[in-house]
């Protein structure tokens, strides 16, 4: 085998595997809960994924399938039952300030106003920063979200999508190492989406592209912009990992060039086939009653 060969197979990326510093490693994790009569609900069984520092990997699959809950374990707030969850090294026991975490359902306090929200949290985590650094911080961060005017408001006084981009500036405000999001722009409308997506791949430009991000989402087209990988889960009960999908996209990606792109419109194909099953409705002798 000639040297350049050589150098071609070790630059070929593995289906599944990274070559970077791993970032997060899930190892064999199941998880179950207690169901409500006898026994356990077992949601996600046997996951194995590693992440390595610096991707940005999407995790897809039908409602219900698990999603969350694997989410969860990576960030500490539940724990497996059986299996670990590595970060940067540590074995994870609990929530920490190197993952940032933005839900789908918002998780504001509602007492505190909007820049309080963001305050206290950037607060906790940095309490060497002078007030004035602090109070910086937030307000780039409220102004990144268009927020800064509605600063003084409390979450109940906001829209959904007000209160979804709070979430984030928070989450973004503490720079962690890893940021983890759970459908953070599902109640967001199509155009904020977009620009969250921008932003969302400034701030990792920004450190280098050296953040790795986990998002659960919906939605396909914002995966495939988004990630290096996509992670399909299978349905559950004891929901495991289908496939993972690379996504060669050459970056900065531009959302109205790549979707004329073949790989675009192959990897789309590709876990549009893996989620869905039926693309078309039977409506033969179907027929239309006034
Ligand atoms: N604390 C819990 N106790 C019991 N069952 C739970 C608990 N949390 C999640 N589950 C169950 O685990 C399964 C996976 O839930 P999860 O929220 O992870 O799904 P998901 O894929 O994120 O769903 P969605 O896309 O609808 O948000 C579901 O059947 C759910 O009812």
């Amino acid at each position: 085998m000639t040297p350049d060969k050589l150098v071609d197979i070790l630059n070929t990326p593995i289906p599944g595997k990274t070559r970077r510093p791993v970032s997060i490693d899930v190892k064999d994790v199941t998880i179950s809960f207690k169901a409500s009569g006898k026994g356990v609900f077992t949601a996600v069984k046997d996951i194995n994924l590693s992440i390595g520092k610096g991707e940005i990997v999407c995790i897809i699959g039908h409602s219900g399938c698990g999603k969350s809950t694997l989410m969860n374990a990576i960030s500490g707030m539940v724990k497996p039952s059986q299996g670990e969850v590595i970060v940067d090294g540590n074995r994870v026991t609990g929530p920490g300030p190197d993952r940032g975490i933005v839900f789908q359902n918002y998780s504001l306090l509602p007492w505190l106003t909007v820049y309080k929200n963001v305050y206290e949290a950037v607060d906790a985590v940095m309490p060497g920063k002078s007030a004035k650094e602090k109070a910086e911080l937030v307000a780039e961060n409220l102004k990144m979200v268009n927020l800064y005017q509605h600063k003084d408001k409390l979450p109940g006084q906001l829209s959904g999508g007000m209160k979804q981009r709070t979430a984030i500036a928070r989450a973004f405000a503490i720079n962690p190492s890893v940021l983890l999001l759970d459908e953070p722009f599902g109640a967001l409308d199509a155009l904020t989406k977009a620009s969250m997506h921008i932003e969302l791949l400034k701030l990792w430009n920004l450190d280098h592209r050296s953040k790795t991000i986990v998002m659960v989402t919906h939605d396909i087209e914002e995966a495939i912009f988004l990630s290096d990988r996509v992670v399909v889960m299978s349905d559950g009960p004891a929901a495991t990992i289908r496939e993972i999908v690379d996504i060669n996209l050459p970056r900065p990606r531009n959302k109205k060039d790549i979707v004329h792109l073949p790989e675009y419109m192959d990897v789309h194909d590709r876990l549009l086939n893996l989620l869905i099953k039926n693309f078309s409705i039977e409506d033969e002798g179907v027929e239309y009653q006034p």
